[in-house]
């Protein structure tokens, strides 16, 4: 029912962006767009990171078909077939010795002084063997390292083998995801094996955002289910929020007006990574609908058909403000902001929306050649955002909260009259990714992870 390439795939697509893809056969295409649009998009304007570099696929590494080595005095060289050869340089080798002398197998620090060795450190001996790359240290006692083959092909980058960090499938929607919303319930949410937990996680790692149905309408439930996925982070609103239209804190989200599409805190550095939202009440009124949209599925769009639009969002910093408290007056550091659009500086990849047309401060850094261009793109970019392709409406209410991506998933709300009253929480991004990567180690670690719930996390993790 949903299809993947490697990064990202759009599901769900309306005609007029469906006809897009499928111009292009939705597999490759997209990639294809995507990597054509960024490879546009860079030519355009070589302040965007590349485009997502093609890596190659090795064979495994059999124990009766070892690889081939080579030394030229500065590097090792490894043959994984005739064609393919991996180099690495003699010092990043000895650099990244995980031995127990060199690498604390516990805190998974480097012990090693790595300004201790020598810039033309050689190797005496470098050969394979069945449990990896086996290398002898000049030394006044003997040093010998070993790399295990598949962490070498990992981390292989010369070629690059393989994207280091892997970035996992992107599930891209517009607004007829409302068929089928990724969702989970309460009880496999909390369940202490953390199945759910992985379940509810990895949809919004796809999705960027996930219901969680059958929530009992309480604070207290709602902060305890949040706390699932990491500690709450604390800001200016307080720690675990419950809030109505009163202006109890200086923001517009604490009155009845509408809210546009955005995303939360742009006015931090460190804008949150989860947002998650539980409406406990709504009565005596109508209106305050939530609103969802998928802003990478709309920033793909957008480069297919504006690539110049996206290209400045890409690289213009919008500057914000949250100062509505007399206590509080934030902006992020650097003052003049960030992007829009924000990309993987080594992928090229889109990793970031950062979207609040309310909380943009005064425009003081454009490039007065610029200033049209900027607010034409805005304009395209708002027109995508408010499409009814894009839209996904949704009226919540007591007993199904929602989660979403703040680097991805923008949100808002129709005004409206009665007494509403909302509740929910912040969780850092750091702590979100942190939750999914361990989760990721105990439910999907594969044969090379070299982890496991028994030995532990190996020092020849993958994301170390
Ligand atoms: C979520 N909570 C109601 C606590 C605060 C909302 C803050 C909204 C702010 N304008 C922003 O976009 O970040
Ligand atoms: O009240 C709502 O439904 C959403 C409020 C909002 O957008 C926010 O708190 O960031």
């Amino acid at each position: 029912m949903w299809r993947s390439c490697t990064s990202m795939v759009a599901i769900f697509a309306s005609p007029m962006s469906r006809s897009i893809l499928r111009a292009s056969n939705l597999h490759r295409g997209l990639a294809t767009h995507l990597a054509r649009a960024s490879a546009s998009a860079a030519a355009l304007n070589p302040q965007l990171p590349p485009p997502p570099t093609t890596v190659r696929s090795v064979p495994e590494v059999l124990s009766d078909d070892l690889p081939m080595i080579s030394m030229d005095g500065r590097k090792v060289a490894v043959g994984w077939d005739t064609r393919t050869w991996s180099r690495f340089h003699n010092i990043w080798l000895r650099d990244h010795c995980r031995c127990p002398e060199c690498y604390h197998s516990i805190t998974k620090q480097r012990l090693l002084n790595t300004f201790e060795i020598p810039p033309d450190i050689t190797p005496t001996q470098a050969e394979p063997t069945a449990d990896g790359l086996q290398v002898s240290w000049p030394s006044s006692k003997p040093h010998i390292s070993l790399y295990p083959w598949s962490w070498l092909q990992q981390n292989s980058y010369d070629p690059p083998l393989r994207h280091r960090e892997t970035q996992s499938e992107k599930i891209m929607w517009s607004s007829k995801i409302q068929a089928s919303p990724p969702t989970i319930t309460y009880e496999e949410a909390m369940a202490e094996d953390d199945r759910g937990l992985y379940k509810w996680l990895s949809h919004v790692d796809h999705f960027g955002m996930c219901f969680i149905s059958g929530v009992p309408p309480t604070p207290e439930a709602t902060e305890e289910l949040s706390k699932r996925i990491g500690f709450i982070r604390e800001t200016q609103y307080g720690k675990f929020w419950d809030f109505t239209s009163d202006l109890a804190k200086g923001d517009t989200a604490y009155t009845t007006l509408a809210l546009g599409a955005h995303t939360d805190n742009t006015y931090y550095t460190d804008p949150c990574g989860l947002q998650l939202f539980h409406l406990l009440s709504h009565t005596e009124g109508s209106g305050g609908s939530s609103l969802l949209v998928d802003g990478f599925y709309v920033a793909s769009i957008l480069k297919e058909l504006h690539p110049d639009a996206y290209s400045i969002l890409a690289r213009t910093p919008v500057p914000a403000h949250a100062a509505g408290e007399p206590s509080a007056l934030y902006r992020p550091y650097p003052t003049s902001g960030y992007p829009v659009l924000g990309h993987d500086p080594v992928t090229g990849e889109l990793i970031q929306v950062r979207w609040n047309n309310d909380d943009r401060s005064v425009m003081n850094n454009l490039d007065p050649y610029q200033v049209e261009e900027w607010y034409n793109a805005i304009r395209i970019w708002h027109q995508l955002l408010t499409s009814a392709d894009s839209e996904y409406w949704v009226p919540l209410g007591p007993g199904t909260a929602v989660i979403v991506d703040n680097h991805r998933v923008l949100h808002g709300r129709s005004a409206f009259t009665g007494k509403r009253r909302m509740c929910g929480a912040y969780i850092g991004v750091d702590e979100y990714r942190s939750k999914l990567a361990v989760l990721r180690e105990k439910f999907a670690s594969g044969p090379n992870d070299a982890s496991s719930p028994e030995a532990g996390r190996s020092v020849w993790s993958p994301a170390l």
